[in-house]
């Protein structure tokens, strides 16, 4: 799927953020290694600490219905009542939660705006030396 797609379905999963606590809403689309996109948006909380990024909300979405194997994902985020107008980053504890199930030289992430224009990164460009598990124990 191309990018601005992805970016258009990001726009379309950032109009339903829940965001009364900071206005600032986000909006990402997951691709799938099938084809398949997921939405998420970002999902705030009276008391803060259970609040979900948008991209959280779409990996846990996608995962939870038996996906593990991710191509891209497109994020847009900015002040509610108008489009983005610059790039938002994922948070730090996103891209750990992309390491977790995409390869870091592979996964591509799509920071979109509005206007359809994006930029494309991969994981290990956001996330250099990102902590992989490597040598942590798996029971399954
Ligand atoms: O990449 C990002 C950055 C921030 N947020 C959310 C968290 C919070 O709800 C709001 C302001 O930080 O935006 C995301 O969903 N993704
Ligand atoms: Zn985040």
């Amino acid at each position: 799927m191309e990018n601005k797609e992805l970016v258009e379905k990001a726009l379309e999963a950032r109009s339903v953020a829940y965001t009364p606590y900071s206005g600032f809403r986000v909006g990402a689309a997951l691709l799938c290694a099938d084809g398949t996109v997921y939405g998420g948006c970002n999902i705030e909380n009276a008391a803060f600490g259970p609040s979900c990024c948008a991209e959280r909300t779409a990996f846990f979405k996608a995962v939870s219905e038996g996906k593990r194997e991710f191509s891209a994902i497109a994020i847009v985020g900015g002040p509610a009542g108008k489009e983005p107008e610059d790039f938002c980053p994922p948070c730090g504890v996103c891209r750990q939660v992309m390491m977790e199930f995409c390869d870091p030289e592979r996964f591509r992430i799509v920071l979109g705006k509005g206007d359809l224009s994006f930029r494309e990164y991969t994981l290990k460009e956001l996330l250099p030396l990102g902590f992989a598990g490597d040598g942590v124990e798996r029971k399954e």
